[in-house]
């Protein structure tokens, strides 16, 4: 019997952690016209002229000391989750692991799928909130690949996983044995995005970005906007754990560049928090299904010093989905297609 093909893929990281191959990465990364959403020849002049040759050494430093004995963490920790996914969904699934950018690569994986004859191919982009530089640029590129195949299979793609519940329930789980009550805050850091991509995907263009709070909450209008999904995924979050409103923050962290991101920023906020008084900061990452350099480094490491000059104590990260368990259940359901029964608010 042909068997069912399943596809996780996420953004990348190098192969090494040496100068030239973080230079190969982020070139191959931040050339992508979703990630640098700008005209093709500014965007060649910035990525090869100024960010590759200048910001490879810098971030090349920071991959070395995020880097482990089995590696970089987001290639381990994605390779254990499709290994577990794979025991979890037995030998009628061909499970395959594929990064957006680098290694492994996405053609190497669908060969491996288009190989075996699957009778289909369920796509997850590893990224729970929507945003064209991440889920949309892995659909494109699969779309570009598989159209020149002779015989395309059945294939689907999972758009987002903001509100999975057993997702939602790893994230408190991993939370309790902190015991956020104890913390003076807690922070919600999602990766940010330019203000421009989310204005561009608000197809209304009357929505997002208009009003202080238009994104504060998922409605029918802004359900595909990386924010108002980022800050779903947080509030319910915060449900399970019974935070109330006035004791979390959503925010969004790595701005590169020198035009506006979505605010708040995440380092403005830690300031703020620190100038007040807080001592103890529980920081959770949910744009992320496992660390990697911007929880290992940004949030433990440079959140955590940069909180301490201002006179705070303790950034405490909350650590990511990693292989825990229940997240590779949670995950055989998004494969598997589990109903999405939550009633979206109407908007506002
Ligand atoms: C939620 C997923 C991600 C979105 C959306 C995203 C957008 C985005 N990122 C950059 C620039 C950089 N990101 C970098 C690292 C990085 N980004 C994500 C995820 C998203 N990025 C992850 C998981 C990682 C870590 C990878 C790892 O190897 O651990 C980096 C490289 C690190 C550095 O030099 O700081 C850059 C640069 C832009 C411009 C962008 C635009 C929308
Ligand atoms: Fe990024
Ligand atoms: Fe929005």
């Amino acid at each position: 019997m042909r068997k069912q093909g399943v596809l996780l893929v996420n953004l990348g990281t190098p192969d090494s952690p040496s100068v030239s191959d973080v230079r190969k990465y982020l070139d191959e990364f931040l050339m992508d016209e979703r990630v640098i959403d700008i005209n093709p020849v500014n965007r060649t002049l910035l990525v090869k002229g100024i960010i590759v040759p200048f910001r490879g050494p810098k971030s090349a430093k920071i991959y070395k000391e995020v880097w482990t004995e089995n590696g970089s963490p987001l290639l381990y920790y994605s390779i254990r989750q499709k290994e577990m996914l794979q025991d979890k969904l037995g030998n009628k699934y061909a499970v395959e692991l594929a990064m957006r950018y680098q290694s492994p690569s996405l053609k190497t994986a669908l060969e491996s799928l288009k190989k075996l004859q699957v009778e289909s191919i369920r796509v997850v982009p590893m990224f729970p909130q929507y945003a064209s530089a991440s889920t949309g640029s892995v659909i494109q590129k699969i779309m570009e690949l598989v159209s020149k195949w002779q015989t395309i299979p059945n294939i689907s793609f999972v758009n987002s996983f903001h509100d999975n519940d057993g997702m939602i329930e790893v994230f408190a789980e991993n939370a309790r044995k902190y015991q956020p009550e104890t913390f003076d805050h807690i922070l919600f850091s999602f990766h940010g995005l330019p203000e421009r991509q989310l204005t561009k995907a608000d197809h209304s263009g009357k929505y997002c970005l208009q009003t202080p709070n238009c994104c504060a909450r998922l409605n029918d209008v802004n359900r595909f906007c990386y924010s108002a999904q980022s800050h779903d995924t947080a509030r319910l979050i915060a449900e399970k754990l019974n935070l109330p409103k006035e004791k979390y923050t959503v925010c969004f962290q790595s701005r590169l560049g020198n035009s506006p991101w979505k605010k708040p920023y995440t380092i403005e906020v830690l300031e703020d928090l620190a100038k007040k008084g807080a001592k103890r900061l529980l920081v959770f990452s949910p744009a992320f299904v496992a660390d990697c350099l911007e929880t290992n480094f940004e949030i433990s490491r440079e959140y955590h010093e940069e909180f301490r000059n201002w006179g705070g104590e303790k950034v405490q990260l909350v650590e990511s989905l990693n292989d825990h368990p229940k997240w590779i259940e949670a995950l055989a359901g998004i494969v598997l297609g589990e109903p999405i029964d939550r009633i979206l608010q109407p908007s506002e």
